[in-house]
């Protein structure tokens, strides 16, 4: 991505002035947010800062205290096919193959036949790599390809938006590291805007063309990072010099909260 598109990108999600407030807790202040079109940002802080929560509010789950969220111009005010969730737990249905799972999120599309679902299910089971996995039950399924699930799930309706909290918090190191090289494979071929919330500085920086740090809570944005490391990534990438810098700037700046 060069610094040009950077600048020539579109909002498609701008969050103003949003705080939020649960009870006695302050979890958001003020905070300001544009995520371009097909853009890849990630965010990160430290635990408890508010990002669940900040992601929770495009998603349409939770409603802002104060401000607003809207995509494309529209304000945010519930769930909606135009955003793709993706949670650390895969959240499938035990009793649905893989291929049934993305065929029930499918469900309510307008418009597609069985057929089309059915079809368009088996495009996205291949596009994470499931192909001969189809009839599958979650539970015969690791947690790496439990994910590849869940991504599959959420690519099928074709979102503009893929909104992503921690979604391989829960794998071990080996897994993550190929599904984050699956998810940047998958992002070149879509390009949707991605909003990816992680504890792993290296992930942000790898997989995006911005990387936002929050304050501690209440949290706010304290610094946004522009990764200009060209694309497309490949694992290499990590041990070089730029890569390195970019680490250890955000890094330090959550350190020093
Ligand atoms: N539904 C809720 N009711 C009450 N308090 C909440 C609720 N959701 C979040 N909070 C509080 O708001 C603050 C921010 O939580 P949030 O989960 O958004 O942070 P986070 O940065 O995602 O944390 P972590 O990195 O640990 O997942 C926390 O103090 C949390 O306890």
């Amino acid at each position: 991505m060069s610094s040009t598109e950077t600048l020539t990108r579109q909002p498609r999600v701008t969050v103003a002035g949003v705080s939020k407030q649960f009870g006695e807790v302050t979890a958001l202040t003020d905070v300001d947010l544009v995520l371009g079109d097909r853009e890849f940002v990630s965010v990160v802080g430290a635990s408890g800062c508010g990002k669940s929560t900040l992601l929770s509010i495009i998603a349409g789950l939770e409603a802002p205290t104060t401000g607003s969220a809207s995509i494309a111009g529209a304000e945010i005010l519930g769930p909606g096919r135009d955003r793709g969730v993706v949670f650390q737990q895969a959240t499938l249905l035990p009793w649905l193959s893989a291929l049934d799972n993305v065929v029930f999120a499918l469900d309510g599309e307008q418009g597609l036949s069985k057929r089309d679902r059915v079809e368009r299910a088996r495009e996205a089971l291949a596009q994470v790599g499931l192909t001969g996995f189809e009839q599958a039950y979650p539970a015969q399924l690791s947690g790496g390809m439990q994910q590849r699930v869940a991504l599959a799930r959420s690519l099928a309706y074709g979102p503009s938006v893929l909104l992503m909290d921690e979604p391989f918090g829960a794998l071990d190191a080996l897994t993550r590291r190929t599904m984050q090289e699956l998810l940047t494979q998958v992002w070149e071929r879509n390009r949707m805007t991605v909003m990816l919330i992680t504890h792993d500085i290296e992930e942000a920086v790898f997989l995006s063309d911005r990387v936002v740090a929050m304050t501690p809570r209440p949290g706010k944005v304290a610094a946004e990072y522009a990764i200009e490391l060209p694309r497309p990534r490949t694992p290499d990438v990590i041990g070089n010099d730029a890569f390195r810098e970019y680490y250890r700037d955000i890094l330090d700046l959550i350190h020093r909260g």
